[in-house]
């Protein structure tokens, strides 16, 4: 299992000052920025593309940048999010007419590639491309917006894809996105995911570094 991480959304930061917003998140702590993007096709909200993320590493952000992309058709915008300086990219299976392929897209790029499974998408395909997958990420809200409840039922579902990427004996991290807070962090935890995205639970608080703290304590609490 990788060390625990924890991957602020900047879905929920102030837009108008992102630079400094993800200084700040990454001063307060948190390992990886965590990058939402929506095209108003695949999910119905339009947010950033790799203009932003190419601007983010020109201001100096060096830390991960794991470009989530809820957006379909995918594969004409990876090229760009390879150029564009992302370390992790992430897509929906739905959003591609073959998967391997844009896995394969990913990696010859140079970049580390996932799959991202909405709440009620099966896991089926995982099992086919297991050795091209770096990161496997369950969403716990329906992908569109930040600040809906997490879903329950993601917990058991967790603990199937940590089975299977245990099972697999391969360095993948699984990374869970939606209604992660201080008080379901260590759940989720011990349910099996190992990077934690939180966007409102982080940049809705005025101290980034307490509530990132918060979070580091429960995680150092969660049963192996
Ligand atoms: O991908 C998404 C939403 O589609 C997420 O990354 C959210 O932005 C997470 O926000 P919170 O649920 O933590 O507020
Ligand atoms: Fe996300």
């Amino acid at each position: 299992m990788q060390p625990f991480a924890i991957a602020p959304s900047i879905l929920s930061a102030d837009f108008a000052r992102l630079g400094e917003e993800v200084d700040n998140v990454l001063a307060a702590g948190a390992d990886i920025v965590h990058f939402d993007v929506m095209d108003n096709h695949y999910v119905p909200n339009l947010t950033i593309g790799p203009m932003v993320c190419a601007a983010l590493r020109k201001y100096g952000i060096t830390a991960p940048i794991d470009a989530h992309l809820m957006v379909s058709p995918v594969d004409r915008i990876i090229g760009d999010f390879i150029e564009a300086g992302a370390t992790y990219i992430t897509f929906h299976p739905e959003a591609t007419q073959h998967i391997d392929r844009s896995l394969q897209l990913i990696r010859e790029g140079g970049c580390k590639a996932g799959l991202v499974f909405n709440p009620a998408t099966p896991l089926d395909v995982l099992k086919y491309v297991m050795d091209k997958v770096d990161m496997v990420l369950l969403m716990s809200v329906n992908p569109g917006f930040g600040g809906q409840k997490f879903i329950p039922g993601t917990l058991n579902k967790l603990r199937e894809a940590r089975a299977l990427i245990d099972a697999s004996g391969r360095d993948i991290r699984l990374e869970i996105d939606g209604g992660v807070n201080v008080g379901n962090i260590r759940e989720i935890a011990e349910a099996g995911a190992d990077t934690f995205v939180a966007g409102s639970a982080i940049f809705n608080t005025p101290n980034y570094e307490e509530v990132i703290q918060k979070m580091r304590t429960e995680l150092a609490l969660a049963r192996p």
